[in-house]
């Protein structure tokens, strides 16, 4: 049977954007802290992680590694579904992929965010960009579909497995009696308590995604596996209470109480962009080191076979949901498949605040 992504007839994917030189960091960061209060010494701080890896972000050329990958996945599967990429911060613009897409004779595009999971940031906040971008666009605008968050997705799961287990063994003795600090991108208290008012929050789905590897690890090594979710790369007003704790204090927590290795897990993010490469291989290995710890950090998924083929999976059952079919939705853990639509006022910035800010892919409220 020769598979089809009708009524899709191109894939975006849709992430965040990264600057590629030196002069690129300043805009790039004005576009991200666009009326987000963020304090002036703390950009500062931020640009000069930048600068460290001479004002490039990885994160560009791994989602055009992505966007091959995924392209490679679907040719083998003999599904004709081409795949554009756009950001929300930085060239190429979602806006500018959108146009080119519609004038090549793309009506309805299917969209991938790179975010697992979702909050205001990861789910709420692309919404928004769509839809300004489609706004944008007028009468040229495609249609445009979101998929749902991913984080149990089982390719999604089985890819930072295998992630963590290559890490565990290059540990001294193995990954057995390691500790597993799995990390992900802290948000605002009153981001997470907002992402929590229509259905499981930010904080829970890293959770679920914890017990369901935990438990596997479990089964791989045949022994005990203790862990913790641990949060890095807080910014905003320092009196802002944010999730917590934060991976270095964690780490020092820690070793305090005996730890002697552990692996780092970046659940919380698809690639080893900036955040993963400055706030964990930098900053927390080193936290790690001055306290006595073997570390290792596992890799994120970022093009791993598990990891594409599930995206492609999903790709498959939303398109053939938009046929009218009706395909079962694969997930791990408790909390089973996100609706395609995002319910009426989830994933706000704050609980309650309704900003008119119109959105795609679910109710403006
Ligand atoms: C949950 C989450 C993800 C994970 C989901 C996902 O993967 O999408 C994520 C990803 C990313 N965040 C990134 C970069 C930045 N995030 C910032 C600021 C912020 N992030 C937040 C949250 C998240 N961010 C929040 C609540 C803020 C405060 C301001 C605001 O409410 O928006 C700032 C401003 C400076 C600072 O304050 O640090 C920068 C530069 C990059 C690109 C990295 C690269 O260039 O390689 C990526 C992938
Ligand atoms: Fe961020």
């Amino acid at each position: 049977m020769t598979e089809n992504a009708l009524p899709y007839d191109a894939l975006l994917l849709c992430s965040f954007g990264g600057p590629n030189a030196t002069d690129d960091v300043i805009p790039f960061l004005r576009n991200v802290t666009h009326g987000k209060g963020i304090p002036e010494d703390r950009l500062a701080e931020v640009g000069e992680h930048y600068h460290r890896f001479d004002g490039k972000s990885p994160i560009n050329e791994q989602n055009l590694a992505l966007v091959a990958a995924l392209q490679r996945e679907l040719k083998n599967r003999g599904i004709a579904l081409p795949v554009v990429w756009g950001n929300r911060n930085w060239h190429p613009y979602t806006v500018d992929t959108l146009r080119d897409s519609s004038a090549f004779g793309a009506k309805r595009v299917l969209t991938l965010v790179t975010s697992a999971y979702a909050s205001y940031s990861g789910s709420r906040q692309y919404r928004e960009h769509l839809a300004s971008a489609v706004a944008s666009l007028g009468e040229d605008a495609p249609h445009i579909d979101i998929l749902r968050p991913f984080f149990n997705e089982p390719g999604f799961i089985a890819a930072n497995l295998a992630a963590i287990t290559e890490a565990g063994a290059t540990l001294p003795g193995g990954i057995a009696g390691a500790h597993i600090v799995y990390v992900t991108h802290s948000i605002p208290d009153a981001m997470q308590d907002a992402s929590a008012v229509t259905g499981p929050g930010y904080r829970e789905q890293h959770e679920d995604v914890r017990v369901v590897l935990d438990a596997a690890l479990r089964e791989l090594t045949g022994g005990e596996v203790a862990s913790s979710l641990s949060y890095c790369s807080r910014s905003g007003n320092p009196n802002t209470p944010w999730l917590e704790p934060d991976v270095n204090d964690h780490i020092e927590a820690l070793a305090a109480a005996g730890v002697t290795k552990i692996v780092i897990a970046p659940i919380g993010f698809i690639s080893d962009h900036m955040e993963v490469a400055f706030d964990l291989d930098v900053e927390a290995m080193e936290t790690a080191t001055e306290h006595g710890i073997a570390a290792a950090r596992a890799g994120t998924v970022g093009v791993r076979t598990e990891f594409v083929a599930g995206l492609v999976d999903m790709i498959m059952e939303r398109a053939a949901r938009e046929r009218g079919e009706d395909p079962s939705a694969v997930t791990t853990g408790a909390l089973g498949a996100f609706p395609d639509e995002a319910p009426a006022g989830s994933c706000r910035m704050r609980h309650g605040e309704v900003t008119g800010i119109p959105v795609l892919a679910g109710p403006h409220d």
